[in-house]
């Protein structure tokens, strides 16, 4: 029996692709490159994705003998599983694999928003010394609110309690009784908290849940932090807010477009911004590979020959 042939479109541990290699024929690829995917999906029988590669319908029209897509990673939003659903097409991904990456970032960057890290960093590196304008604020005893309240917004709160500051918490379908932490509107939230970090998944519903009436509702001297999704956050609102300086700063991992390109929220003094780096730890990685590779096999398992200790 042939291998199945497996597309691998973003960067996987060196750990997975030997797990993958070991009961298949894997394929490497850019996966932004349409035309080259396009091509590979031909007689694929799998495709690994993470969050580079956009698995849209005319992705999936030319992958006639697709069983399943594995998405090395938590949000689906570049995956199109109406239409895979429609096919037969699995779509397996690796919920929990990286919560505690992103959030030990997102604490990270409400730090580095409070205590202007980067900037005065960036400051220093240009050969100035400028203490006073970079005098920053203590986190103890503020107001933080999340936005999403699921894996990574849990484990937000509970690191940033340890930090003393008082947290509240927006989800219309989680269950917020949790501890100390407050469910409140999404209004309230944004007007009470002196920094705001969203955890939820861009869909058609979030998609520029945060506006211009949103980012008004803010305080001029609060942060907004994104590690969620690009989109959730209206760009252009967000632009025009922060050069008016209300609110007072953002920091953000995720862009509507990735990269990003000259956005002109990157030239802005009062924006940290990352290239998607949530997941980017060697820990989160090897936890999403190993996940979604033992997923992507079970789904071909019909395809795949026996092993010698199976027979
Ligand atoms: N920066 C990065 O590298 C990474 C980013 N992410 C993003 O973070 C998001 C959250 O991840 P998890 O916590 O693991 O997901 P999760 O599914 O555990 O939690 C998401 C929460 O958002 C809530 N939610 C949905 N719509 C909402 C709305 N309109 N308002 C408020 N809450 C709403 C859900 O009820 C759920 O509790 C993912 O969807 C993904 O887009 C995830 C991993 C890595
Ligand atoms: O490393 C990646 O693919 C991005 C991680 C991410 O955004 C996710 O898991 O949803």
């Amino acid at each position: 029996m042939p291998s199945p042939i497996v597309i691998v479109s973003d960067a996987l541990p060196g750990e997975t692709l030997a797990v993958l290699k070991s009961a298949c024929d894997v394929r490497h690829l850019d996966g932004r490159d349409r035309k080259a995917l396009f091509a590979a999906l031909t007689d694929a029988d799998a495709l690994i994705v993470r969050s580079g590669t956009r698995v849209d319908a005319e992705v999936l029209d030319r992958a006639p003998r697709l069983r399943v897509v594995g998405r090395a990673g938590v949000g689906l939003d570049n995956v199109d599983t109406i239409t895979a659903a429609a096919r037969g097409i699995a779509v397996v991904n690796a919920p929990g694999s990286n919560t505690v990456s992103v959030a030990e970032l997102t604490v990270g960057l409400i730090v580095a928003s409070a205590r202007h890290i980067t900037a005065a960093a960036r400051s220093l590196e240009d050969g100035q010394w400028r203490r006073s304008e970079f005098a920053g604020v203590e986190l103890a005893g503020r107001t933080l609110g999340i936005v999403g309240y699921g894996r990574v917004g849990r484990q937000v709160a509970r690191r940033m309690a340890a930090f003393d500051m008082r947290v509240l918490a927006h989800d219309p379908y989680a269950d917020i009784a949790d501890g100390d932490v407050h469910a409140t509107g999404l209004d309230e939230l944004l007007a009470t908290s002196d920094v705001v970090t969203l955890h939820l998944p861009r869909t058609p519903g979030t998609a520029g849940l945060i506006g211009a009436r949103e980012l008004s509702l803010m305080k001029p001297t609060a942060y907004l932090v994104n590690t969620a999704r690009g989109g959730i956050v209206d760009e252009s609102a967000l632009t025009r807010a922060l050069r008016e300086g209300r609110p007072a700063g953002a920091a953000l991992d995720v862009f509507a477009t990735e990269p990003p390109g000259s956005s002109p929220l990157l030239a802005l003094p009062n924006v940290v911004a990352l290239p998607h780096l949530g997941a980017s730890t060697h820990d989160a990685q090897l936890r999403a590979g190993r996940e979604v590779a033992g997923k992507v096999l079970a789904e071909l398992a019909p395809l795949l020959s026996p092993s010698p200790t199976a027979v």
